[in-house]
């Protein structure tokens, strides 16, 4: 079946364009709109319910949409009316509860999705499961394999038959810690060779950031900031969103003069009236810390405002680094610091902690 043509110069592998979805009156997915590229991964982010699953099952072809379009290298796919089927769409699956066919060997497994007399299929098996170090294991059965080695398997019958897209509903989550990052990162590569466009779902922040070169975080339907996981993780649209990455720092002040007064010296608030309150968010890593000198502090640049005395009310070591809590001088107020490695000074040792500028955000108080 040929779709409408739809008029770009370069269309993206996969683009949906203000897709909605209502469920008893209620809009789980809510106008969202997305292009990948190929050899592009994008990861759909969120909290769990915000929509993510029931976005790519309506781009997989399982669900319909109530309005909104999808669109594969600028070919209509889907609309309300015209609706190309879930096997015509050349998307290759990959859900948390992959079943592997468990009365078909490893390579039968593989082998699955490609047309029985196709040209060159056994190659293309082996050739998959070299890529996933399983070719020894061609004639084994699902039930012969650890989780990860049938994870891997998985993939490649996802793979095997070059599908243009491919989509990811959490695909590591059945998977234990320690299998995990290996196979993250193996199927990275691989999903990168093969040069499909790929959508992850995914309600870990830390897998989209080792696997996205761009993510799309969801909120009640609604992506509501998108873009490379730094910039994502750097520039925060909200409170709520930096939050959805780390522990966070708040501390409040009303501003006066597009300037909020704290203990820590100024904070701009460029373009914020007079008596607005605000929250200043900053991630405990950023946090600097420096030693009492006889009462005081350090001298700090301009760019780092000014340092507030504090003192240590627990520290515990957390493996890669410590966590470190200070009650501030000023307002009593509870401040989380970490620092790499090993730091664990006593109980009510006097510091001065310091909030470089460039590291902290600004927002209009919430809630
Ligand atoms: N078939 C359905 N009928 C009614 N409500 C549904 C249906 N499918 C999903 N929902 C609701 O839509 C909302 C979004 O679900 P969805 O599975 O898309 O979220 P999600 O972000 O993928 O969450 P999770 O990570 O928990 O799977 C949820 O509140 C869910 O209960």
């Amino acid at each position: 079946m040929i779709g409408k043509r739809h008029l770009a110069q370069t269309p993206p592998r996969l683009e949906i364009r203000n897709i909605i979805r209502s469920y008893d009156g209620r809009r789980v997915v809510d106008g969202v709109s997305l292009r990948v590229e190929p050899g592009q991964v994008t990861c759909l982010l969120g909290p769990s319910g915000c929509g993510k699953s029931t976005t790519l099952r309506i781009i997989a072809g399982v669900e319909m949409q109530d309005s909104g379009e999808i669109y594969a290298d600028g070919e209509l796919v889907c609309d309300t009316v015209f609706r190309i089927p879930p096997e015509g769409r050349s998307i290759g699956l990959m859900f948390q509860d992959f079943a592997l066919f468990p009365h078909l060997s490893v390579a039968e497994n593989v082998g699955f999705g490609l047309p029985r007399k196709m040209a060159g299929r056994d190659a293309r098996i082996m050739e998959l499961l070299e890529r996933v170090g399983l070719a020894h294991h061609a004639g084994d059965y699902p039930h012969q394999l650890s989780g990860g080695e049938q994870q891997r398997v998985a993939l490649a019958r996802a793979l095997a038959p070059r599908p243009k897209i491919m989509l990811m509903d959490e695909p590591f989550s059945g998977l234990d810690n320690r299998l995990r990052d290996g196979i993250r990162d193996e199927t990275l590569d691989l999903l990168k060779e093969e040069g499909a466009a790929v959508l992850l779902v995914t309600h870990e922040p830390d897998e989209a950031m080792r696997m996205a070169d761009e993510i799309a975080l969801m909120r009640d339907g609604k992506i509501i900031q998108q873009g490379a996981p730094y910039n994502i993780y750097n520039s925060p649209r909200d409170k709520k969103a930096a939050a959805f990455f780390s522990d966070i720092n708040v501390i409040e002040g009303t501003v006066k003069g597009a300037l909020t007064q704290t203990p820590f010296g100024r904070f701009l608030a460029p373009g914020v009236p007079d008596g607005t309150k605000v929250e200043i968010v900053s991630r405990p890593q950023h946090i600097r810390i420096d030693f009492d000198r006889g009462g005081r502090g350090p001298n700090p640049t301009a760019s780092d405002g000014v340092a507030a005395r504090a003192s240590v009310v627990r520290a515990r070591f957390m493996g890669r680094e410590s966590l470190v809590e200070f009650r501030m001088d000023a307002d009593g107020s509870v401040l989380k610091a970490t620092v790499p490695s090993v730091f664990l000074p006593a109980e009510g040792t006097v510091m001065w902690l310091t909030l470089p500028r460039a590291r902290c955000f600004v927002f209009p108080k919430t809630g």
